[in-house]
């Protein structure tokens, strides 16, 4: 299946880390579209493509994507218009959150359409949350 992995680039990489293991994890078994995002060494000034660039090939790959898996923790401007995104294009949607910079976006917990809606604490607990999901 294809997977688009959506997390925070421009809004802090702090975590880029746990995205590296989450989409490592995904990719055993699918194909992650966006496998750039786990990449320690983009940094938060984004890709070097020219933005109209970054954000017509990242909708083509929405529209192509099976899954949307997006990690939240981090809140980003991006993740916040390819959720939204994702739920005019009626893809299903996984969401990990993790509290410790905060509760998730009520735009986003309040929204319906959004039933995936995990928090976790450590990267193994949102593998086993994905393990479930995706029925591995
Ligand atoms: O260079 C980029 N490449 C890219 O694919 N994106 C997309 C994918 C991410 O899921 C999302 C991150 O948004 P933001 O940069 O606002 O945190 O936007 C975003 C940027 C920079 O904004």
């Amino acid at each position: 299946m294809k997977i688009y992995f959506s997390a925070s680039i421009r809004g802090g990489r702090d975590d880029v880390k746990i995205y590296k293991q989450l989409i490592d994890f995904l990719k055993q078994d699918n194909q992650v579209l966006t496998e750039h995002i786990g990449d320690p060494s983009l940094s938060v000034v984004g890709q070097k493509q020219d933005d109209s660039y970054i954000r017509d090939r990242d909708i083509a790959w929405l529209k192509e994507a099976d899954l949307v898996v997006a990690e939240t923790s981090n809140p980003s401007l991006g993740v916040g218009y390819e959720l939204a995104y994702a739920e005019k294009l009626h893809k299903p949607v996984i969401i990990l959150h993790n509290s410790k910079n905060g509760q998730l976006s009520a735009m986003i917990n309040g929204t319906d359409y959004f039933k995936d809606i995990f928090e976790y604490s450590t990267v193994t607990e949102a593998i086993t949350i994905l393990k479930k999901k995706l029925k591995l």
